[in-house]
């Protein structure tokens, strides 16, 4: 997939706003940003199913606007609000689907028993769908969009409202599927889930793409190694911010923490004691992909 000065607009609103990104065939590529950055309307454009504005678009090495139908034949779209048929079985599910492929009967019986073992669903096979948990829906809408075997499967927030034991599952399946060759485009709001599944990734904010590579290459591009985070009672930061300041090579100053970007946090923490710096509470950790999001656009991904 490739993009160069990719632009969706909705009237006057330019929702992407000329955006380059190019996506490795077997590699698992993300679109992190905010609600309303533009990743959703990015996807239904690669998706065929929203058209360009202005710009170029290549998906499978054709041009969405004149080969859509050759291109959706060879996808797989996850879209972010699960739309199965909650009356039909789990297995139904998965044979309607694939007989829209113009599959045959044959074909399709057996590969809904694949992607049932592939889903971990095979014990709900022939149960009804509206009662099962929504990581097992998600598993279920997954499964469904690989009926036709597609060479590059769309993901739009895949794990949103899940549990962490449902999200870990989730991605493990969608890591193996990678493993199959199968090329992944996610879109995201949580930087955990971009650390977990993409190789690279682009951050998105307002439209436009604001940083793009590895999520190491990026924590180390725009953050430091560590972080400490001292945590104030409201408005109790602000005095303590000038004892800290050359103890990190960045602070950020939040409503109720401050956050010392330094290499080495455990030696920063151990000076600001020693300055009698006294918060409520203290952590130190890794830099995460929520830190160079803040670095960049200086708001936090999930408000
Ligand atoms: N059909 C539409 N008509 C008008 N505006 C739209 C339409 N679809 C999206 N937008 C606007 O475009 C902007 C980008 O929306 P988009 O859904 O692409 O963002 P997103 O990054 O996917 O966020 P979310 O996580 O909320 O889906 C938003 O301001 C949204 O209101």
């Amino acid at each position: 997939m490739r993009a160069r000065g990719l632009v969706k607009r909705f009237g006057d609103f330019e929702a992407v706003r000329g955006i380059d990104v190019e996506v490795r065939r077997g590699e698992a590529f993300g679109f992190l940003g905010p609600n309303g950055a533009g990743k959703s309307s990015t996807m239904r454009m690669i998706a065929c199913v929203s058209p360009r504005s202005a710009g170029e678009l290549r998906v499978l090495d054709m041009d969405p606007d004149v080969d859509g139908p050759r291109i959706r034949a060879r996808l797989g779209v996850v879209p972010q609000q699960d739309n199965l048929d909650t009356e039909l079985t789990v297995r139904q599910n998965l044979q309607v689907y694939g007989r829209y492929f113009g599959l045959s009967r044959a074909h399709v019986r057996a590969r809904a028993a694949e992607l049932m073992d592939f889903a971990q669903l095979t014990e709900r096979a022939d149960d009804e769908v509206e009662p099962l948990s929504g990581g097992m829906k998600r598993r279920l809408t997954i499964a469904r969009s690989l009926v036709n075997d597609p060479e590059l499967l769309l993901l739009d927030e895949p794990t949103t409202g899940l549990d962490p034991q449902a999200r870990h599952l989730l991605w493990d399946r969608l890591f193996r599927l990678k493993q199959t060759g199968v090329t992944l485009i996610v879109t995201t709001h949580y930087m955990d889930e971009a650390e977990q599944l993409c190789d690279r990734l682009v951050v998105m904010d307002g439209g436009r793409i604001v940083a793009e590579g590895s999520p190491a290459e990026l924590i180390r591009r725009y953050s430091s190694r560590e972080v400490v985070e001292l945590r104030f009672p409201p408005g109790g930061q602000d005095g303590a911010v000038h004892r800290v300041r050359d103890l990190a090579e960045r602070v950020e100053v939040l409503p109720d923490r401050l956050l010392l970007y330094a290499d080495d946090g455990e030696g920063a923490l151990a000076t600001a004691h020693q300055r009698g710096v006294q918060p409520v509470a203290t952590l130190v950790r890794r830099s995460t992909l929520e830190d160079v999001f803040l670095r960049l656009t200086g708001r936090s991904l999930v408000d």
